[in-house]
C-alpha cells in the first residue's frame, strides 16, 4: 500500500534509463531522499523516545523544570479537613534544638502536620459506595472479587524461587522504616469478657459491628484452607478517626506513628511512653541483658529458651512500637540492634562530655540515631527501591530541601499499597549465619512470629545480622511468598492452615481505607487513564491483563494494590512506575517536610559543619560494628558480595569507626573554676 502511494518516485524514477546523466542524478537523489526522510523519521521517533522516556524513565540531565513534572500534586480535597476540624492548639517553641517526640511542631506553621495521631492524608479522595465508609463496589454494583481468590488466581501460583543480586538485610530494614512512618491500629471489638469478636465465625456479629465486616470469603477449592473446612478470614477494619473524636467525612484513618522518618520505632510517638523508655542515666534507654552479657531491648515476658516449643510466655521486648515491633525475628533485630545503637553513641558522647545531663546525652544521642537512619534509608536504601537515576531527578538526593509548604505526612496510598508492594521481598526463611559464612540453622519466617526465643541464645543475633547480610534475598515478584501467603501468624502451637494470608490482607485493607482503584492512581502517576483492560497492557502483561478480566467487572474496579504488584518494573528500579511515584511521593515528603531532617541547614536543630561533617560518614556498616560482632562488612550494604571474590569490597569494623569530636563540649564550669 505504501509502495504504491503517490509521493513515492522511486519506482517511475528507477524505470527510467533515457538519460544516464538525468538517471544517474534521479539514483543519487534517490538514495539521498530516502536517507533523509529515514533520518527526519529516526529523529522524529528519537524526539518522542526521548520525550517518553524523560516523563518515565527520566536521565539525570534533567532541567529542575523536568524534575518537577514528575511530582505528583495531590488531588484530594479533604486533606486539610482534619486540621481545620480537630486538631489541638499547639504552642510551639521555634528555637527548640531538637524535635519533640510525637512529631508535632516540626512545621511552625501548621503544629500538628507530620505528628502521630493525626490522619493520613491522601493523593486521591476517598473511593467508597456511599461516599462515606462502606466497600466500594464494582462498577456493575456487585461486590468486589474476594481477596483471596484474586491472590490464588492472579499471584501465587507465579511465585519464582529465584533470588535476587540485594541481601535479605533489606526486608527487615524495609519493615522498620515502614513502621517508622505508618501505624494504622485495628478496631477489635471484644465480647467484655476479652474474648475476640470474630466476624467469620459469628455472621450476627456482621450485622451489628461495623467492625467485623471484613470477612474474606475463601473459595471453595481453596487449596490450603478449604481441606481444613476454613471457608472464610475474620479481619477487623481500621480504626478510624472516629476513634479519636474526630468525625470526618468521609471516614479518615489515623496513624499513630509520627509520620516523619525519625526512629520513632525505637523512641516511641508518645511523650509518656517514651520515658517509660528511657532509663533516665547517662541518657540511655532501658534494656535487659543475656546470658552471655549482650545488650537487648528490656524483656517483656519470662523467656521461654526452648527452641522447639513455644508458648504464649515467647519472649517480647518492650520497644518503641509496642504494636509491631515483636512481630518477627527481622524486625525484633532491627528494634534491638538501634536501641544497642542509642546507648553506644550515649556511651561515646558521655565519655567526651562527662558533664552532660541525661537530657542532653539522650536527646544529641536520638539526634544522631535519627540523623543515621535517615542516611541509611535514603542513601543507601530507597535508590534500590525506585532506582538510582529516578532518585536523583525527583530531588530525593538534594540537601538543606526543607520546605514548609510541604505536607510530611504519610498517604493511605503509600501506607496501605505503595510501600506494602515490598512484602512480595519477604524470604521463606531467615538463616542464622557464623563468622565463617557457615548457615548454622535456617527458620521459617512465619514459625517465628511474635517470639523472639531465638534471639538472645548465645551469638544468635549476630548470626542472623550476618545471614541477612549474606544470604540473598527474595527476588521482586508480583507473588508473595508462599508461606506468608496462607501461614501467616498461625496460632501458637496450632497447624500453620490456622494462618492468615498478607497479600489477602494488603487488599482489602486497601478496601477499608477506601483507596481508588489501580487506573485512577496510575493516571495521577502521569499514565494515561486506561479505558478498557487492553489499555493497561503498557505497563502490565498481558497475561495478567487476562486473569485481571476474569475477576474485576471493569478496568476501574481493579485494587491499587493488584495493579501495582503487576506492574513492570521501571529501569533500575525494583517496583513499577506507579508504585514508584507513590514512594518517592512519599519520601519526597518525609524529607521536604521535615525542618528536623539532618542536612537541614539554618535551624535551631541543625547539626554544626563539622558535626555534619561525621554524620555523612554514618552508614549501615558502622551501625552494625557498633552494635554486634559481625565484621567485615560490604559498603553496599544491601547488596550480595562474594567475601572470595571480592574481598576488598567489605571492610573490617576499624574503618566504620566514627570521630566525636565535633560534639565535644567545654565545661563552662570547669572553666570558671
Ligand atoms: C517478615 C516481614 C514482614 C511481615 C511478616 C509483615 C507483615 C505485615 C502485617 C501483618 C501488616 C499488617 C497488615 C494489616 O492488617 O493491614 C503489615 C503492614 C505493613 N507492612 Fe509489613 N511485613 C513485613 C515486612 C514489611 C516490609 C519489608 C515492608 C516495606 C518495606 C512492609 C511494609 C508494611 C507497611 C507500610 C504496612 C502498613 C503499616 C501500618 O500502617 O500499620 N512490611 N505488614
Ligand atoms: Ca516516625
Amino acid at each position: 500500500m505504501y509502495s504504491s502511494s503517490p509521493r513515492d518516485e522511486t519506482q517511475p524514477l528507477l524505470d527510467q534509463k533515457s538519460s544516464k546523466e538525468k538517471l544517474n542524478k534521479k539514483l543519487l537523489k534517490w538514495p539521498y531522499n530516502g536517507i533523509l526522510y529515514g533520518l527526519l523519521l529516526l529523529g522524529a521517533i528519537y524526539l518522542l523516545y526521548v520525550f517518553i522516556k524523560y516523563e518515565i524513565q527520566p536521565e539525570s540531565s534533567l532541567t529542575t523544570k523536568m524534575r518537577h513534572s514528575l511530582h505528583v500534586s495531590s488531588i484530594a480535597t479533604t486533606n486539610d479537613d482534619y486540621v481545620k476540624q480537630c486538631a489541638p492548639i499547639v504552642k510551639c517553641d521555634p528555637n527548640a534544638k531538637y524535635r519533640s517526640i510525637n512529631g508535632s511542631c516540626n512545621n511552625l506553621g501548621t503544629p500538628t502536620w507530620g505528628a502521630a495521631e493525626t490522619p493520613f492524608i491522601r493523593m486521591i479522595d476517598a473511593n467508597y459506595s456511599d461516599g462515606y465508609y462502606a466497600f466500594r463496589l464494582q462498577s456493575n454494583g456487585s461486590a468486589l472479587p474476594s481477596p483471596r481468590l484474586v491472590n490464588l488466581k492472579v499471584f501465587l501460583n507465579q511465585d519464582i524461587y529465584k533470588v535476587d543480586e540485594n541481601n535479605v538485610l533489606l526486608v527487615p530494614f524495609g519493615q522498620l522504616i515502614a513502621h517508622d512512618v505508618s501505624g494504622l491500629f485495628l478496631d477489635i471489638p471484644t465480647d467484655g469478657h476479652g474474648g475476640v469478636i470474630d466476624g467469620c465465625v459469628d455472621e450476627n456479629a456482621r450485622k451489628t459491628f461495623t467492625q467485623c465486616q471484613m470477612v474474606v470469603e475463601n473459595p471453595p477449592d481453596d487449596p490450603i484452607y478449604s481441606k481444613h473446612n476454613i471457608f472464610c478470614m475474620g479481619l477487623f477494619r481500621s480504626l478510624t478517626s472516629r476513634n479519636y473524636s474526630c468525625p470526618l467525612y468521609p471516614t479518615q484513618f489515623v496513624n499513630n506513628n509520627t509520620h516523619f522518618v525519625d526512629a520513632s520505632e525505637v523512641y516511641g510517638s508518645d511523650e509518656s511512653y517514651s520515658l517509660h523508655l528511657r532509663m533516665m542515666e547517662g541518657g540511655r534507654l532501658n534494656f535487659s541483658t543475656s546470658e552471655n552479657g549482650q545488650m537487648f531491648c528490656p524483656f517483656l515476658a519470662s523467656k521461654n529458651l526452648d527452641l522447639t516449643v513455644h508458648t504464649n510466655n515467647d519472649t517480647e521486648y518492650d520497644t518503641g512500637d509496642p504494636d509491631n515491633g515483636n512481630q518477627n525475628l527481622g524486625i525484633s533485630a532491627m528494634q534491638n540492634l538501634f536501641l544497642r545503637y542509642h546507648n553506644y553513641i550515649a556511651f561515646k558522647l558521655s565519655s567526651i562530655n562527662p558533664h552532660w545531663s541525661d537530657e542532653e546525652l539522650y536527646q544529641e544521642s536520638r539526634r544522631i540515631v535519627i540523623a543515621a537512619v535517615q542516611r541509611i534509608t535514603y542513601k543507601d536504601f530507597l535508590p534500590i527501591i525506585i532506582g538510582e537515576d529516578f532518585q536523583e531527578m525527583y530531588g530525593l538526593n538534594d540537601m538543606n530541601i526543607y520546605d514548609p509548604t510541604i505536607n510530611p505526612s504519610a498517604t493511605q496510598e503509600f501506607s496501605t499499597a505503595g510501600f506494602r508492594i515490598l512484602h512480595s521481598l519477604i524470604p521463606v526463611q531467615f538463616n542464622f549465619m557464623n563468622e565463617d559464612y557457615k548457615i548454622e540453622y535456617s527458620v521459617n519466617v512465619t514459625d517465628w512470629m511474635r517470639e523472639s526465643n531465638l534471639l538472645p541464645i548465645e551469638n544468635n543475633f549476630d548470626k542472623l545480622l550476618k545471614g541477612f547480610l549474606e544470604t540473598p534475598g527474595r527476588l521482586l515478584q508480583p507473588s508473595y511468598n508462599f508461606f506468608i501467603s496462607n501461614f501467616m501468624l498461625a496460632k501458637i502451637n496450632e497447624p500453620p492452615y490456622t494462618g492468615r494470608d498478607l497479600l489477602t490482607i494488603d487488599i482489602v485493607r486497601g478496601r477499608d481505607v477506601g483507596l481508588q482503584p489501580y487506573n485512577y492512581v496510575r493516571h495521577l502517576c502521569g499514565y494515561p487513564l486506561a479505558n478498557d483492560f487492553e489499555d493497561l497492557a503498557d505497563l502490565i502483561h498481558i497475561k495478567d491483563i487476562i486473569k485481571l478480566k476474569e475477576l474485576y467487572n471493569t478496568v476501574n474496579d481493579i485494587d491499587l494494590m493488584v495493579g501495582i504488584l503487576l506492574e513492570k518494573h521501571s529501569d533500575g528500579a525494583i517496583v513499577g512506575p506507579t508504585a514508584r511515584c507513590i514512594i518517592a511521593d512519599g519520601f519526597y515528603r518525609f524529607k521536604a517536610g521535615d525542618r528536623f531532617f539532618y542536612d537541614v541547614r539554618g535551624q535551631p536543630g541543625s547539626f554544626t559543619d563539622v558535626q555534619l561533617n561525621e554524620i555523612q560518614k554514618i552508614t549501615f556498616g558502622h551501625v552494625i560494628c557498633a552494635t554486634s560482632n559481625v565484621n567485615h562488612i560490604q559498603t553496599k550494604i544491601f547488596k550480595i558480595v562474594d567475601h572470595n571474590l571480592f574481598p576488598t569490597n567489605k571492610l573490617s569494623c576499624d574503618e566504620y569507626e566514627l570521630d566525636f569530636k565535633g560534639w565535644e563540649e567545654l565545661n563552662d564550669q570547669n572553666i570558671e573554676l
